[in-house]
């Protein structure tokens, strides 16, 4: 149980289970302030080009090392991109050398950077077949593609037109559902008998689609899947806060250059890796749910990804409001920090 009182809590040091350090000069910039605040993290392929065989996984894994700071302990967890040339062997020997923890499956053309991404499953059913065999968990982003579906119902049909029939043709497959944003992708989890999971990210607790939209159009908020009425953030702050070993934290940290976010045509992707901690706890404080933040931070996904949790613990300490920078400094670039529109009390000690 976390040791706590009403201003001090003390609990396992957090992982972040859906995080995008990207490559080159932002990677650089971005990886220590993950590193230095989580103890792992799973770590998204969807770089250019994608990050789609083990050795190029490895390869990542190195170039994300040469930036963690010494003596953080961090351990970036590698995923593989699959695509519908994926060779289900060399994922087989990738996972049996410990080099990814899982991979993902991106939809072609339903995020940032997923062109390569799956058009017709029935083409990755082998490679899904082996996974379900040794036990490689899928990561999935949950969102059917076809332009007559609206967008903020794209979740809700990937669940009925994708994701049920994998699982009902690969039963033992181990899914994760990252970032969900609806209540029924948590009615889906919740009412599931085994092999799924949810990431909920940081932003979709605290952000609904009057956010974005409502008193003129705030780039930063813009994200995917994209935020949903407040009924469905009301959801993911239930699961959250539930105890329910199957909903996690996955922050999605995602971050783009404000050049990049600030177009015609604007990036998806919110940055919360500086203030996510501190965003959690306001969230479960304000639901009198602290007790349950070090499940949903630092317990829920380590168990299902069959990890210990962390050795090390973190306090938190409620005071006076915390100050964070409104955007950091990239070579490529300032980066906006996510502004959770309310005063942050909770500061990690
Ligand atoms: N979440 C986002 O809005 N963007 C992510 C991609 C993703 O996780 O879908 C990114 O890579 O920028
Ligand atoms: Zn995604
Ligand atoms: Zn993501």
């Amino acid at each position: 149980m976390p040791k706590e009182s009403p201003d001090r809590i003390t609990i396992r040091r957090p992982d972040d289970w859906h995080l995008h350090l990207r490559d080159g000069d932002m990677m650089a910039a971005v990886t220590p302030e993950t590193a230095t605040r989580f103890g792992r993290a799973i770590v998204m392929p969807n770089l250019v080009p994608p990050v789609v065989t083990g050795a190029q996984a490895a390869a990542y894994r190195d170039r994300i090392m040469a930036h963690v700071p010494e003596g953080s302990g961090f351990r970036p967890l590698m995923t593989c991109y699959l695509t519908e040339d994926t060779d289900p062997e060399d994922l087989a020997r990738a996972y049996a050398d410990g080099i990814i923890t899982a991979v993902k499956l991106y939809p072609a053309g339903a995020t940032t950077n997923s062109a390569s991404g799956v058009k017709d499953f029935d083409k990755v059913r082998p490679v899904l077949e082996r996974m379900a065999e040794i036990g490689l968990p899928l990561c999935v982003h949950g969102e059917v593609t076809d332009p007559s579906v609206d967008i903020f119902d794209r979740e809700a049909v990937f669940i009925d037109r994708v994701l049920k029939p994998i699982r009902k043709k690969t039963p033992d497959l181990r899914i994760v559902m990252e970032h969900v944003t609806t209540e029924n992708a948590v009615d889906y989890v919740r009412d599931s008998r085994a092999n799924l999971a949810a990431t909920i990210t940081t932003h979709h607790l605290i952000i609904n689609r009057n956010h974005i939209l409502s008193g003129g159009i705030k780039p930063h908020y813009y994200c995917l899947p994209v935020a949903k009425r407040e009924k469905h953030r009301i959801a993911l702050v239930a699961a959250a806060i539930s105890g329910d070993k199957r909903f996690f934290l996955g922050t999605d940290s995602a971050p783009h250059t404000d050049a990049n976010k600030l177009l015609p045509c604007g990036c998806a992707g919110c940055f919360t890796a500086i203030n996510t901690m501190s965003c959690l706890a306001e969230v479960f404080d304000a639901a009198g749910a602290m007790h349950q933040l070090e499940n949903f931070t630092s317990l829920a996904g380590a168990r299902y990804y069959g990890l210990e949790p962390n050795e090390e613990t973190i306090t938190l300490v409620k005071g006076e409001p915390v100050t964070y920078p409104a955007r950091i400094d990239t070579a490529e670039g300032p980066v906006t920090v996510f502004d959770p529109g309310f005063p942050l009390h909770w500061r990690v000690e």
